[in-house]
């Protein structure tokens, strides 16, 4: 995944024109990622570790299909549930409820289906009221609350989770860490990042490394969180 960073600071819109039309414009190229290969099997629940910015997030985007790689493929076989930057997509002009269908479009669900739920995405979120207001009135975690109910009310092959149970308050919490647990116990496929190892530990059972876009290690969750233990203690000591 190649990203294209300016190389100086565009103020506004207009200076960006007026630099375009004066060829002005320069970027310098960065890989975020750079020759990540591996696969994960039906049931497998997948780690993804690195420390900030090694590319993990980007790794999941490009899987749920929000970013198209710059070269090579993801095959994927089954329904993809994503619960990434929850909430992000919304529409901060219109109403929770309006949300409801907005988002689950841009999920792919089909809008009887949506609206068979309906109830049960506005009774999980514990909204109340506040469905009728738009959601730029919201809080992050009233978005987030609601981002979670849409997204998982359909029973996924594969449950992509980027540091989502820590959403909302103590109480929603528990209950989306139970929702999800309900999917696992299903046997979803999930793939997982999260910066507590101990959560990785507990939940996967396989685990890849990145490292500044590059993948370093793979295998069984007990052989990669120790590798990445001993990266973090090399790191601590310089
Ligand atoms: N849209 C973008 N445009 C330019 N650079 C980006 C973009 N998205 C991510 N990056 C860069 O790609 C690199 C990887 O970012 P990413 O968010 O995937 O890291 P991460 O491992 O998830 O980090 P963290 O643990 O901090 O969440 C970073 O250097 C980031 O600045």
């Amino acid at each position: 995944m190649k990203f294209n960073l300016m190389e100086r600071k565009v103020d506004n819109l207009k200076e960006y024109f007026i630099r375009m039309i004066k060829n002005e414009l320069r970027y310098q190229e960065f890989w975020a990622l750079k020759d990540i290969t591996f696969s994960v099997n039906k049931g497998d629940r997948l780690g993804i570790l690195g420390l900030n910015g090694a590319g993990k997030s980007t790794l999941l985007k490009i899987i749920a299909g929000v970013l198209k790689a710059t070269e090579g493929t993801v095959s994927i076989k089954g329904k993809i549930v994503p619960l990434l930057e929850l909430g992000a997509g919304f529409d901060p002009q219109y109403t929770g409820a309006e949300n409801i269908y907005l988002y689950g479009a841009v999920l792919g669900y089909p809008k009887d289906f949506i609206k068979e739920k309906y109830d049960e995405i506005i009774a999980f979120s514990e909204l109340g009221d506040f469905i009728n207001v738009p959601v730029k009135n919201y809080s992050s975690g009233m978005k987030a609350r609601l981002g979670f109910s849409i997204a998982t009310v359909v029973d996924p092959d594969i449950l992509i989770l980027d540091e989502v149970l820590s959403v909302g308050d103590a109480k929603f919490r528990k209950k989306s860490e139970k929702k999800i647990k309900s999917m696992f116990d299903k046997g979803v496929t999930v793939l997982f990042v999260s910066h507590s190892l101990e959560q990785v530990n507990r939940l996967c059972n396989r685990a890849i490394l990145l490292e500044k876009g590059k993948l370093i290690t793979q295998g069984s969750v007990e052989e990669v969180s120790a590798v990445y233990e001993s990266k973090i203690n090399e790191n601590g000591n310089n």
